[in-house]
């Protein structure tokens, strides 16, 4: 199977992330049905990729050199399958990961979909980047918006699906975090860049949620947390219902005004599932599934934080570390021991960081739908919520397990320290956050190109 021009019109906008452009199916052929096709995208301000898609560098080849088909992947699509295959399958359940396959997309396919899509995406998408009209291919996987074949009672024929980015769900505690950041081991990396965010107007509240309820096995607190998201999802938080997107940012804006809580309070409503019952449902997913422990297991592979893994960075590429440039001779000696490091270290150092950056950006996808008295799909877990006296089929999936490219480290590294230096100076009081003459440059214009 290929997709050619004349295809594009069965696909229609899904949604879309920083780096990939989500398409629905709307045609008729039988295999295609229930699916979405995600498309590499490229900044407008990159020219296309040269070979239609970015490979691995030399010094990524050697980060990777224990997966073989990772790193003789002649794409990056390709190599984006074999990351999830071969490293997060197995450090997260495999029955929560969808592969997808790769279809073969001609440029007049690509070149189609663009032109069709681009007035239906938020126009800071449309300025920040465009469909790479070079890839050769796409990844075709299940429309994990929606959740077939369970039987359901006949009175509410409906599913719905929550997406949530849950972000990073534990506090660091590295000793390489320097006295003066010790605020990162006390406040939430997301509650803090929630303050940057706010400044640079890319959000217009700063959200209550915190990913240490999410992620903290307790019912209660996982409520909270789902409550906080409904609340501001920001992107954060999405819901769907029958596939289509009825409360949340279409393409991941990242205001409030997108949200629309009255519309999706009717529908759920609608189906006979008051809102609150409905978000006790998500939390009782998430909770009994315990979908989110491997999660937390995959995100803190970051053991030493930034301010530690940044070194082990300049150890791999061979070149003089820019953060100890700067430091005086005693805060050296506080990093010495990590430039002394063998180099098979620095590598395992650095991948684990990388392998913890995926765990912390991807999403969560659930669906869920009502099913009749006592039947219950074999191929679906299902949950029994007392406050409806109603069973669920349920489907969890992760989204975006993407491989992060080495080359971000330093950018990892200027972020968080510009994330942490903003919310030092302007926790409190509130309303001191708009203001000017902290010093501070925009953190979009970090390059980590
Ligand atoms: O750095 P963060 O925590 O802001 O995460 C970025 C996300 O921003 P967020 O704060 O979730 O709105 C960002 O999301 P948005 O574009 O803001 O929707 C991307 O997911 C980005 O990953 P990539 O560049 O696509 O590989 C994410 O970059 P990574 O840090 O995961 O590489
Ligand atoms: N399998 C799927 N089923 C249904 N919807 C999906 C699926 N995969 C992605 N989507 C939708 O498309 C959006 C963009 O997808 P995705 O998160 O993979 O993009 P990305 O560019 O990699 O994201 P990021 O900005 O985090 O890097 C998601 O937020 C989700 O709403
Ligand atoms: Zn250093």
């Amino acid at each position: 199977m290929s997709l050619r021009g004349d295809d594009a019109k069965d696909w229609f906008y899904k949604g879309e992330g920083a780096a990939n452009l989500v398409l629905g199916y709307c045609g008729s052929s039988p295999i295609l049905i229930g699916k979405v096709l995600r498309i590499q995208k490229v900044e407008n301000r990159k020219d296309l990729s040269a070979d239609g898609c970015l490979v691995l560098s030399n010094h990524e080849k050697l980060l990777w050199e224990n997966i073989s088909e990772l790193v003789e992947s002649a794409s990056k699509d390709l190599a984006a399958r074999a990351f999830v295959q071969h490293v997060m399958s197995n450090l997260l359940n495999s029955k929560h990961i969808d592969g997808g396959i790769l279809v073969p997309v001609s440029v007049e396919f690509l070149e189609a979909v663009e032109r069709n899509i681009t007035g239906q995406r938020p126009s800071w998408r449309v300025n920040a980047s465009k469909i790479d009209t070079l890839c050769e291919s796409a990844l075709l996987i299940s429309d994990h918006s929606i959740i077939n074949g369970a039987p359901s009672a006949p009175k509410c024929n409906f599913c719905f699906a929550v997406e949530i980015k849950p972000k990073c769900g534990f506090l660091p505690s590295s000793e390489y975090i320097a006295e003066a950041n010790t605020i990162k081991k006390h406040v939430t990396r997301f509650k803090m860049h929630q303050f940057l965010k706010h400044h640079q107007g890319e959000i217009s509240e700063i959200s209550g949620y915190d990913p240490l309820d999410l992620f903290s096995g307790s019912k209660d607190r996982i409520l909270q947390a789902i409550t906080a998201l409904y609340a501001s999802p920001h992107n954060n938080f999405r819901i769907f219902m029958n596939g289509s997107l009825i409360f949340g940012a279409l393409g991941g804006s990242l205001d409030n005004t997108a949200a629309h809580s009255h519309k999706a309070e009717a529908a759920i409503a609608a189906s006979g599932i008051q809102l609150a019952s409905f978000l006790e449902l998500v939390a009782e997913v998430i909770f009994r599934s315990g979908i989110l422990g491997k999660l937390l297991e995959a995100q803190k592979l970051d053991a030493l934080d930034i301010e530690g893994a940044i070194h082990l960075y300049y150890n791999i590429i061979s070149q003089p570390c820019v953060v100890c440039k700067n430091l005086s001779d005693t805060e050296l000696r506080r990093y010495a021991d990590l430039h002394s490091l063998p180099l098979e270290k620095s590598l395992k150092i650095v991948r684990e960081y990388l392998i913890a950056a995926t765990a912390k950006d991807c999403s969560l996808m659930i669906s869920f739908r009502p099913t009749e008295d006592g039947h219950t799909a074999s191929n679906y877990d299902s949950v029994f919520l007392s406050s409806s006296n109603q069973s669920y089929n349920y489907k969890a999936y992760f989204i975006d397990l993407d491989l992060k490219p080495l080359k971000k480290m330093n950018y990892y590294y200027q972020l968080d320290q510009k994330i942490v230096n903003f919310y030092k100076i302007n926790q409190e009081p509130v309303g001191k956050l708009c203001g000017s003459g902290n010093g501070l440059s925009d953190c979009r214009n970090i390059g980590y190109q």
